[in-house]
């Protein structure tokens, strides 16, 4: 029998810092007997017989064992992964496995099982003590994506680009692209929204080094803002200055059109009245200050030339400077709600956004908010109009060129120093 791992000693904590959650799902391949019991008992869904062929619940559903050190572990083997799909880490149990035995009658004591249970155990510990299962990516982690997207591509991009609804294809503007599955990246999360593929995108715009987000994570699809925001941390560890923001969203002034472009002057952001911002829990000082400002959030400069962009290239008629309102969404938004957001000083509003510009602007990096007007939000009681996202991805689609247009001519004008090696 090969050697089992023994527990490095401070590993065992005296108690659990909170509840040891393991996914169902990630026992459901084990082939072995498991019991697992707490001084506390069971949290969530009890079970003590997991294990075998034993039929398990096929989705996602967690066991948690509070007190330490009274486990009582029989026996964990297997060959299975531990994905904990709200915060995509995983843990491998080969590491534990018994290779070769179906059961415990292939020799192992007692006092192997019980050993091998425990660093299992021990394992999961560590986890659950590190960082991300605080509710958050550790730097390392941050660190780690940065550093395999700096291994996998040649491009040093100073720009970054968050495509918003509906206006993906303007990543197609990059030449010389690499591309990556969202889903081939080390610990980013997955896009989950029509209309937003899910592909980082690296490449020179014109002449302007860029990596484009080809789909953006929202607050609706159930991830917490520092999953959302988790790729604008990265970005500035692989070099990124600026981040340009855009995204399609509802007009509430009146003035606003289908088709019109709004440079964002400055955002309400809804959900932070609500205890709901990115950098809520123990701030990561090499990031960024505990209190960052918000009030310079949209770069002065950066939107002056945006604006001046916009009217050489003609589109004067369809420009605008306002304030973008950050919802969490997915409802759209009632009739008195809209009324509300436009009393309150906001010219559009959208589910996106807000919570990416804090982060952006708490590690440093300049910011340039572009939201295209991609439907009128309603705010007549006799009016027929409903608010949906085909109708969100229609106009993105048929305002594409235009876009394309300002971020080409845009692109080359924006001063960048990229120090990064
Ligand atoms: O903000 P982006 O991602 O552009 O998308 C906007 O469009 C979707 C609604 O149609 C919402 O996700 C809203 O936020
Ligand atoms: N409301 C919220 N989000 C949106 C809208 C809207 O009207 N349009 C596009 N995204």
């Amino acid at each position: 029998m090969p050697p089992r791992p023994s527990p490095p000693a401070q590993l065992f904590p005296h108690r659990l810092p909170r509840p040891l959650l393991l996914p169902v799902t990630a026992l459901k391949h084990l082939r072995e007997q498991v019991f697992l019991a707490g001084d506390e008992g069971w949290t969530g869904e009890e079970r003590t017989d997991i294990g075998g062929d034993a039929s398990v619940s096929p989705t996602p559903t967690y066991i948690g064992c509070r007190g330490w050190p009274r486990h009582r572990v029989r026996c964990i083997a297997g060959d299975a992964d531990t994905t904990d799909p709200s915060s995509g880490t995983s843990t491998s149990l080969r590491d534990w496995s018994s290779p070769s035995s179906e059961n415990t009658s292939d020799g192992e004591t007692e006092a192997d099982v019980e050993t091998r249970g425990l660093a299992f155990f021990a394992e999961m510990a560590t986890q659950a003590a590190s960082p991300s299962k605080e509710g958050r990516y550790s730097y390392e982690e941050y660190k780690e994506t940065a550093d395999w997207l700096l291994a996998n591509t040649e491009h040093r991009p100073m720009v970054a680009i968050v495509c918003g609804s509906g206006l993906g294809n303007l990543a197609d503007l990059l030449k010389e692209q690499v591309a990556f599955k969202y889903e081939d990246i080390p610990n980013f999360p997955k896009s989950t929204v029509p209309g937003h593929a899910g592909r980082l995108v690296f490449g020179n715009l014109n002449g302007k080094p860029c990596v484009c987000m080809q789909g953006r994570f929202h607050m609706y699809e159930g991830y917490p803002l520092w999953k959302v925001t988790f790729p604008i941390r990265v970005f500035h560890l692989i070099g990124v200055q600026t981040v340009i923001v855009t995204n399609a969203a509802g007009g509430l002034n009146e003035d606003y059109r289908v088709g019109h472009i709004m440079v964002i002057k400055d955002h309400i952001n809804f959900p932070g009245f609500a205890g709901q911002n990115p950098l809520m829990g123990p701030n990561e000082d090499r990031f960024g200050p505990r209190f960052p400002p918000m009030s310079d959030a949209y770069d002065r400069d950066l939107r002056k030339l945006a604006l001046s962009a916009s009217r050489d290239l003609g589109f004067a008629a369809e420009l605008h400077e306002g304030v973008y309102c950050g919802l969490g969404g997915p409802s759209f938004e009632t009739i008195a709600e809209c009324r509300f957001l436009n009393r309150l000083g906001a010219d559009a509003v959208g589910m996106s956004t807000v919570h990416e510009v804090v982060v952006a602007r708490h590690c440093g990096l300049r910011v340039l908010g572009i939201s295209l007007i991609t439907n009128q939000a309603v705010m007549d009681y006799n009016s027929e109009a409903r608010a949906n996202h085909e109708e969100v991805l229609k106009a993105g689609r048929e305002s594409e060129k235009m876009m394309e247009k300002l971020l080409t001519t845009l692109l080359p004008r924006i001063e960048t120093n990229n120090n990064v090696n």
